[in-house]
């Protein structure tokens, strides 16, 4: 599996997993797009035509399901006060620079820009993002063209945008600048976003607290979606601890009055950018708030799938209790004479009728429509040209109530598992073992200051070249850039991917075979983050220093996440 030929990718590994890759699409190893391609299936084929037959739409006022319900990613949502790092913090998440992007001390993002993965990297003009048929922001075209003029795709390739679409906001200004610079309503478009983001984070500056009344405004339009907010408190590094614990303590103070919602937010310390913290004295804490804020993210995939399947259940069960209502009435009509008093009895009469359907069927009244609004729409309507009953149909719908959703939720990982059956779900995630969640936990190493991770000299490299290695960690965002540029898929670089960017560096097949060998630490025929790390200092270390590749990897180059693998 570990050897590999450079002669032209005709390796058997080489090739099966190129082909894997290239024909089945972007997200073939995200088992969440998977379950929602399951999901979108079951919709087509059972419900939707039982949804046709009786008039879900009409009745319920509610449309036939679309594919972009099903495949809508995760949305989070940045928020808060201008200058606060918002911008910061997608780029450290993301590892990279993305399109449009621009971070300054004045106030910088003058829109709300969507970062969405896709091939080649590209600005969307809001316009067309608003009408494209694949993608969840049709109706933002109703806040108006001056909106629609601040409203910006970004798109790129990124294992962090293949789980989740993040929205950055322009930042929110105090006073009269507010209200004259923009020609759209903020409020509402930020309560439009909030309404379909997973989870919502508000953004604090520890070093310059300032909970304007327009900031309130904007929570105030977060109303209703308290359970998805998470705050940060950024730039938390830029104060010594005392300082600090009254800063926390007064925005703490504030959200209380600001927020309605009973429990108090979650709040996450630290300093969300690749920059090496700027005093050490909370490094730890900033460490272990920053993982847990990860793990939040990491869940969102999960989180959603499980949601859209719920959601599902929701409505097969009301479209199953209107197939019977409908059925039932139909049933009831004279076949010659006097359909129409009869409709109209029957209509008089709905709650009886209700109460006959339920107990005939054995159905749950939550799932009957509200009687009022549907016998208005009874009465545009004729009973005797209704369809009938269909038990085939119904069966179909109960046994994927019965069987198919279960079965479903059994395949999304859970709490439950255990690190086998998990990995197993996962799709047999080696290493890292991220699986279902692509996003990745930013390389932290340099940032928090920690040497650990490259200790002992090694195999004879000088001072200086470790240096260089440093230099490569220090840019690890550069490299992980890079990394995130060649499109891994589900936190891996397919062969093919990681074949091609090796021989870019012109090395001779038979080095690049022994630095492959060297750098598949988990021969899985794959490259993670940390393996192409290893790879291309490997590649650096051949080509600027004319270093010879060593028959071993020295364990001072070897990433944490991989030291159980080699003795
Ligand atoms: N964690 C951090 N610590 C210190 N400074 C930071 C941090 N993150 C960002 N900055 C700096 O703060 C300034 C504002 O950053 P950025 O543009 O990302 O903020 P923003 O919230 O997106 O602002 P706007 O609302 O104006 O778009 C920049 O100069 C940036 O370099
Ligand atoms: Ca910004």
């Amino acid at each position: 599996m570990a050897d590999w030929t450079f002669d032209g990718g005709s390796s058997p590994s080489a090739q099966a997993s190129a082909s894997g890759t290239a024909s089945s699409g972007d997200e073939v190893s995200d088992r969440t797009s998977v379950i929602t391609g399951r999901l979108k299936q079951i919709y087509r084929k059972v419900v939707l035509p039982v949804e046709k037959r009786y008039k879900y739409d009409y009745f319920y006022e509610s449309p036939y399901l679309s594919d972009v319900e099903f495949d809508a990613k995760p949305q989070v949502m940045l928020i808060g006060q201008y200058s606060v790092g918002k911008t910061s913090f997608i780029r450290y998440l993301l590892g990279r620079d993305f399109p449009g992007q621009r971070i300054g001390p004045e106030p910088t993002t003058d829109r709300f820009t969507v970062l969405i993965n896709g091939p080649e990297e590209r600005v969307i003009p809001g316009n067309a993002l608003s009408v494209h048929p694949d993608l969840p922001f049709r109706g933002l075209e109703r806040f108006g063209v001056s909106f629609l003029s601040r409203f910006e795709g970004s798109q790129m390739p990124s294992s962090v945008l293949r789980s989740v679409t993040l929205v950055d906001t322009p930042g929110i200004l105090s006073g009269e600048k507010q209200r004259t610079n923009r020609g759209y309503d903020f409020t509402k478009v930020v309560a439009w976003f909030a309404e379909r983001a997973d989870l919502i984070l508000l953004l604090f500056d520890a070093h310059k607290l300032d909970i304007s009344d327009e900031l309130k405004g904007a929570i105030d339009a977060l109303k209703g979606h308290e359970d998805k907010i998470r705050c940060i408190l950024n730039k938390a590094d830029q104060i010594d601890r005392q300082q600090l614990m009254r800063v926390y303590g007064a925005l703490l103070w504030s959200l209380g009055k600001t927020m309605t919602s009973p429990e108090v937010a979650r709040v996450y310390v630290g300093s969300f950018w690749q920059e090496p913290l700027r005093t050490m004295d909370n490094s730890e804490l900033f460490e272990m708030e920053e993982k847990d804020l990860m793990k939040d993210l990491a869940v969102l995939p999960r989180q959603s799938a499980v949601r859209k399947i719920n959601e599902l259940v929701k409505r097969i069960r009301k479209v199953k209790t209107l197939a019977y209502i409908i059925g039932y009435l139909k049933q009831q009509m004279p076949s010659l004479m006097g359909k129409e008093k009869k409709q109209n009895k029957l209509i008089a009469d709905l709650p009886n009728v209700f109460r006959t359907i339920m107990k005939k069927y054995n159905l749950a009244p939550g799932d009957f429509p509200d009687i009022t609004s549907f016998s208005n729409k009874l009465r545009e309507t004729k009973f005797a040209e209704f369809n009938t009953m269909q038990q085939k149909q119904i069966d179909a719908l109960d046994e994927v109530l019965s069987k198919d959703i279960p079965a479903l939720m059994e395949e999304l990982p859970s709490e439950r598992d255990s690190p086998e059956t998990l990995r197993a779900k996962m799709g047999g995630a080696v290493g890292g073992g991220q699986g279902i969640v692509s996003v990745p936990i930013p390389k932290t190493a340099a940032k928090y200051g920690k040497q650990e991770q490259f200790d002992g000299n090694p195999f004879g490299y000088s001072q200086e070249d470790q240096d260089h290695y440093w230099a490569l960690q220090d840019s690890a965002d550069r490299l992980v850039g890079s990394f995130e540029a060649l499109g891994p898929e589900g936190g891996f670089l397919s062969t093919q991917k990681a074949r091609d960017v090796l021989v870019k560096t012109g090395l001779s097949k038979d080095q690049l075979r022994q630095i492959w060998n060297l750098s598949d630490m988990d021969r899985d025929g794959l490259f993670d983050r940390d393996e192409y790390v290893v790879a291309m200092f490997l590649c650096d270390a051949v080509i600027q220093k004319g270093r010879p590749i060593p028959a071993e990897l020295p364990a001072s180059v070897v990433p944490p996440s991989k030291r159980h693998l080699l003795k």
